[in-house]
């Protein structure tokens, strides 16, 4: 590859990024996961779908059927779809479209946001200045959301880093996760039902949680059985809400192989995170997915990561503890410092709650139970 090549952004010899804008021929070896990495799927996933509509009437047969659904993928693999989950489709899709106009704005525009180190907030090519290689082939745009009465926080970041003519866009992303929030504290009833702890428990735990919603642009790729968009991970998160396009890409891995999750526009993808397998001492399983890329489609997704209040501390309810489980299988910890863990120490992968259990319980900052 030449070393001027103007679609890709280069430092010292190395490539940190891309113009999606450009047509890319080939990729660079920044870009080339690991040969063990990037065995394909095979076949499609044939999951559980929860119907929320009932549980969303306050219905209690139909809760129970929820549940009885979400127990058996969570405790296998941690992954299920929602479908009558009450979020205006119309909203959905201006949350894909609102990140077209973020995302086609020229390269310069877009470095000017770029996230900074511990932040939630910004935009990430390549993730390229975090990591050297291998590189995920997507841009991203972060933010962070937290109720607040006063200020309406998403709205406020799109205005003050993107100006006046993303006012709109800012707007849709403050009502979407508002609603992407409430939907949240539902799933988390049903989780906690599906426990077999108080069924309010996670609720009131999850009501001051701190999000990340996070807009994945994957823009096509010439060589995409060398690449991911997202490599192989569990969410360091609790509970994920996504929702993709119709070009597919997602895979989870689920009875020892890849499953590709067939994208249905009327249905949120939903997965348990690291900190929520925590919170169930590990009975409910983190879920292990990744994102392929292909030659011909650009592809989108829109993330609503649900995390704890930063200080809160982790612990799995008692009565999960006292009654059924016995020992603890993790121990305690705080949102912040595991965040804190996956930007500065660890970059997450399929691993990630394993190495920070480790580390804590081997530092000065750990505190095991
Ligand atoms: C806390 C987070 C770290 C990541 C963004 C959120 C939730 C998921 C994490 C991530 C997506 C898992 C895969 C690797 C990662 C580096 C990525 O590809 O984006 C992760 C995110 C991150 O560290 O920014
Ligand atoms: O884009 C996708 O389908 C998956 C993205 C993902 O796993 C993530 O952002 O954590
Ligand atoms: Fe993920």
């Amino acid at each position: 590859m030449p070393s001027m090549d103007p679609k890709y952004l280069q430092r010292d010899n190395g490539v940190v990024g891309f113009d999606s804008s450009l047509k890319q021929t080939s990729i660079p070896r920044e870009f080339i996961w690991p040969q063990r990495d990037l065995a394909h799927s095979v076949e499609a996933l044939n999951e559980p779908v929860v119907d929320l509509q009932g549980v969303l009437r306050g219905d209690n047969r139909e809760i129970m059927k929820a549940a009885n659904l979400v127990r058996k993928a969570c405790s296998e693999h941690g992954f299920f779809q929602v479908t009558n989950h009450g979020v205006d489709a119309h909203l959905i899709s201006a949350a894909h479209d609102h990140m077209d106009a973020f995302f086609k704005l020229p390269i310069g525009e877009k470095l000017k946001v770029l996230k900074k180190p511990g932040s939630f907030n910004g935009y990430s090519n390549a993730h390229a200045t975090r990591f050297s290689s291998p590189l995920p082939w997507k841009e991203t745009l972060s933010f962070g959301y937290h109720e607040n009465d006063s200020n309406p926080v998403v709205l406020d970041y799109f205005k003050s880093a993107l100006g006046k003519e993303f006012e709109q866009t800012g707007l849709i992303y403050q009502k979407y996760c508002k609603v992407m929030k409430e939907l949240s504290l539902v799933i988390m009833e049903l989780l906690a039902i599906s426990l077999g702890v108080d069924r309010l428990h996670f609720r009131k735990f999850f009501e001051d949680s701190n999000n990340i919603t996070r807009c994945n642009y994957y823009p096509p790729c010439q060589e995409p059985s060398l690449t991911f968009g997202t490599g192989p991970h569990t969410d360091p998160t609790s509970l994920t809400i996504l929702h993709q396009d119709q070009v597919g890409g997602l895979e989870v891995f689920t009875r020892n192989k890849w499953q590709s999750v067939q994208p249905r526009p009327d249905a949120l993808v939903i997965n348990i995170g690291d900190t929520f397998m925590a919170l169930s001492n590990g009975r409910y399983k983190s879920c292990l997915h990744r994102a392929v890329v292909n030659r011909n489609k650009e592809r989108r997704s829109v993330v609503f990561f649900v995390c704890p209040k930063e200080d809160k501390v982790v612990r799995p309810p008692e009565d999960l503890l006292v009654c059924r489980e016995g020992t603890r299988k993790y121990p305690d910890f705080t949102w912040s410092l595991f965040f804190e863990f996956t930007q500065k120490h660890y970059r997450a992968d399929v691993s990630t709650l394993q190495s920070f259990t480790h580390w804590l319980l081997s530092s000065s900052t750990g505190q095991p139970s």
